[in-house]
């Protein structure tokens, strides 16, 4: 399945500019012809599945990993050179900090390894942690200790942040006020993307949703594009001669039209309308009706690359074999 691209990038110096990146590793594809531009001020979930590969695309927009192929810009630089210069940081899932420190004493030391950064007492007062300053970083809650190390990524006053699935683990509360604290900063121009396989904190807190299925973009859109895209309902039908897909396209608040040999199944915001027009003016037999819901959504398309992913992974074993 191709990707489902609802927004076109604007040009000019981008946040981050993915091209045609792709890393294996032995026979896996974990990232499989991936290309993504994120304009400075956007907040973008990178939504996938386990094993979508989503950390080895962070991997290599951080500079931990060398694509195989593809290049990566961040902020115009090569990600070391981002890096360097401090106008790039990470919030990873774990490990990091020490637990006999307070939280005070960990900004602090975290600050003096490197020249200039933002007062202790500011970052933490953005990542929602100043009251818990004197707390042993061993005694605080995991949604505190990743309000922690959102705080250390701030020390630098990045223009852009990544975080891979940062809240994995947390509790419903603690989710809530990591993303409180993250989209109040937001707020202020920074550049954000988050990995998760949460659809709820995409859908949440960003403004755009890169949906990733088997390395590559499967949606990619606004949150309420991409809702649109899923929302409605599917009205599917059987036909057992030809099926005029251009004629179904055409009817009110048809938004795709799938054809899967002698069944059609046809996305729309107006369920009416097309069941409808199939009962009076086709001779489509068997009609269904069903809700679309964005879960619904995120699996079939993630099942769709799969689908797509299985069927070429045959086809070159088999030109493979022919080969051979
Ligand atoms: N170092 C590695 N060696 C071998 N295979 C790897 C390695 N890193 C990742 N993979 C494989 O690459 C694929 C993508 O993994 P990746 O961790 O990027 O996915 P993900 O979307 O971040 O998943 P998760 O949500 O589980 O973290 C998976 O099949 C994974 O097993």
């Amino acid at each position: 399945m191709t990707s489902q691209l609802l927004d076109t990038p604007a040009t000019g110096t981008l946040a981050l500019d993915l091209r045609g990146l792709r890393k294996s590793f032995g026979t896996v594809r974990a990232v499989d012809g991936l290309d993504l531009a994120v304009r400075p001020g956007e907040v973008v979930a990178f939504l996938g599945p386990n094993g979508a590969g989503k950390t080895t695309t962070i991997d290599m927009l951080l500079g931990l990993a060398d694509p195989d192929e593809g290049t990566v810009q961040v902020l115009g630089l090569e990600p070391g050179q981002a890096i360097a210069a401090g106008r790039v940081s990470a919030v990873m899932q774990s490990g990091g900090l020490l637990k006999d420190l307070t939280v005070l004493e960990t900004v602090q030391l975290t600050a003096s390894f490197f020249g200039g950064t933002r007062p202790a007492r500011e970052v933490m007062q953005r990542a929602g942690i100043a009251d818990i300053g004197d707390r042993k970083v061993g005694k605080c809650s995991g949604g505190q200790q990743q309000r922690l190390r959102f705080a250390l990524a701030l020390l630098p006053d990045p223009d852009l942040i990544v975080l891979d699935e940062p809240t994995t683990g947390m509790d419903v509360e603690g989710r809530r006020d990591f993303w409180n604290a993250l989209r109040a900063d937001a707020a202020r121009g920074r550049t954000i993307l988050f990995a998760t396989h949460y659809l709820e904190e995409a859908d949440a807190y960003a403004d755009r949703i890169v949906m990733v299925s088997h390395g590559r973009i499967v949606a990619d859109g606004s949150a309420a594009q991409v809702k649109s895209l899923t929302s409605g309902r599917i009205v599917s039908a059987s036909f057992e001669g030809t099926i005029d897909a251009a004629a179904l396209r055409g009817l009110p608040g048809v938004v795709d039209v799938e054809v899967r040999r002698e069944r059609v199944l046809i996305r729309t915001t107006d369920s009416d309308s097309v069941a409808r027009h199939l009962l009076t003016a086709t001779d489509a037999t068997d009609l269904e009706i069903a809700a679309r819901g964005l879960e619904d959504a995120f699996i079939a398309l993630t099942t769709d690359a799969q689908a797509a992913h299985t069927a070429e992974t045959i086809t070159e074993t088999q030109t493979e074999k022919s080969h051979a």
